[in-house]
């Protein structure tokens, strides 16, 4: 089949690379040229394991292109997706000028029948705008086409991208008639493996689940991370509620780990959004207001630890492990790790940083800054640096030499917002040692 994939970030480039990789042919349209440069180089934009290889290989078959000419890409996929960015705005809505600008584009330079497929994550209602937006037009051209629209949202996790669209749980495809969905059905149909995971239902619904699974599993992090404060406070070790809870089968051992906060180019936003599109509808959700505040309040808990244990940060520098919003991303939208920083900074104390990916982000992020030194290994950033703090759980932090981080901290003090280690051995090697929600365990 021939797909057209409008933006080349990480749900558009999934996608494309997935769909391709299965035989279809597919072209890839961003209004980012450099970005297309990249591309067309064999260079993914970002890091994504296991993605640049699905690009290469697929693109020197010739079953994978690139382009910045949208009329082009418009004549190409008889099934065009649109995964545009959604970001939020001002009131926390979901800012739809991206998705609608590829619905006209659409519009302007259809000549024949074309499946719309919107993957952006986007509010109920959009579907709608979608097909106005396209409507205008073609009206405005004088043309009289038949195209549908189909809500196909996405599920996949960044760090784990390829592997999630590969093998999904569930395809979620909100369509209005038989004709889009039995053709959403075929491109589909590869990845069902032994049934069929393609869930048909209304536009509506398909648009509310993607919101829905996003709060669901916010909720459980934010639900987490409060009982952890209380767990502190009460002397009971977060870590093994969280297995005495998951051995529930109807709880589940999934996302409920206590931490730093959420972030990510998700969470956060959907959040909002939902909470925005409630208000719209008169329907207050008092849940997730609280999810969201807990989280913010989350976010700010390293820094409020460190202080009350360093008192005034100027003069001072705390090292961080870990700047991604997660591990094996180079991703940092929402990153517990910026509240951290830029709050450190605000009070006047200096960052040491290492993340094994994420540093060229982060660069390009805060440039230059005196109170600021990225170092290219973990022991790096805690030379010179009065106390350690963990924010993305890497896999490389996860048995650390405590003797020479000892030797390296001026105090030795680790805050970890991930929970790595075992506070009685982190204690026994000499550590003021804070986690999150292991009060009574900790130094
Ligand atoms: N990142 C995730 O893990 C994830 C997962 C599921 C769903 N989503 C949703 O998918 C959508 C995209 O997210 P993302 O993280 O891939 O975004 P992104 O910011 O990484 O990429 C968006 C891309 O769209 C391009 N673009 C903007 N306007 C365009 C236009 N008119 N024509 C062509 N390209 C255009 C941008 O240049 C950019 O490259 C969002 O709605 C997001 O909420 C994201
Ligand atoms: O038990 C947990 C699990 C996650 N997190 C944090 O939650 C955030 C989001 O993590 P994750 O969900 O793994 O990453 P995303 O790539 O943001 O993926 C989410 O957002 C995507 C965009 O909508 C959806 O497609 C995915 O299904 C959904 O998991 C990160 O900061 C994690 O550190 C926790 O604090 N505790």
């Amino acid at each position: 089949m021939n797909v057209t994939v409008f933006g080349s970030g990480y749900v558009g480039l999934v996608t494309a690379a997935c769909l391709a990789e299965v035989g279809n042919h597919v072209l890839c349209v961003d209004v980012d040229p450099d970005k297309i440069a990249t591309l067309k180089a064999g260079h993914c934009p970002f890091y994504e394991p296991g993605i640049e290889s699905l690009l290469t290989r697929n693109a020197a078959a010739n079953r994978l292109d690139f382009t910045t000419d949208a009329a082009t890409g418009v004549a190409h996929g008889e099934i065009i997706f649109i995964a545009v960015g959604t970001p939020p705005q001002e009131d926390g809505s979901a800012d739809l000028q991206y998705v609608l600008a590829v619905a006209r584009t659409i519009g302007t330079h259809m000549s024949g029948y074309r499946v719309v497929c919107t993957k952006s994550t986007v509010p109920v209602g959009t579907s709608a705008k979608v097909r106005k937006a396209l409507q205008e037009k073609l009206a405005e051209r004088g043309a009289d086409l038949p195209f549908d629209v189909v809500s196909n949202p996405e599920f996949l996790k960044e760090g784990a991208a390829v592997e999630d669209f590969m093998r999904p749980d569930r395809i979620i495809v909100g369509t209005d008639g038989p004709r889009p969905l039995e053709r959403m059905r075929a491109l589909y149909a590869p990845f069902n493996r032994n049934h069929d995971r393609v869930m048909a239902m209304d536009v509506e619904s398909a648009e509310l689940t993607k919101y829905a699974a996003n709060a669901m599993l916010a909720t459980r992090i934010s639900f987490m991370n409060e009982l952890a404060l209380l767990a502190e406070k009460v002397g009971a070790d977060i870590e093994s509620v969280r297995r005495g809870i998951g051995s529930d089968p109807r709880i589940g051992f999934q996302f409920l780990y206590a931490g730093c906060g959420y972030g990510g180019s998700c969470f956060p936003k959907d959040v909002k959004a939902l909470v925005k599109t409630g208000h719209e509808h008169e329907q207050t959700l008092q849940v997730l207001t609280a999810v969201e505040a807990a989280n913010d309040r989350q976010k700010h808990l390293l820094f409020e630890r460190i202080t009350a244990y360093l008192g005034d940060l100027r003069g001072k520098t705390v090292a961080i492990w870990g700047l991604a919003f997660k591990p094996n991303t180079d991703d940092m939208r929402e990153a517990p790790s910026r509240v951290l920083m830029e709050a450190i900074w605000a009070a006047g104390g200096k960052v040491r940083a290492f993340d094994p990916v994420a540093m060229e982000t982060t660069r390009k992020l805060y440039g230059e800054r005196p109170d600021f030194q990225l170092v290219d290994a973990p022991e790096a950033a805690c030379e010179d640096a009065d106390v350690l703090a963990i924010v993305t759980e890497w896999a490389v932090f996860r048995s650390p030499d405590f003797a020479a981080i000892k030797k390296l901290l001026r105090q030795p003090a680790i805050f970890d917002g991930r929970n790595l280690y075992d506070p009685a051995v982190v204690a026994a090697a000499g550590f003021h040692y804070q986690s999150i929600g292991r009060g009574a365990k900790a130094a």
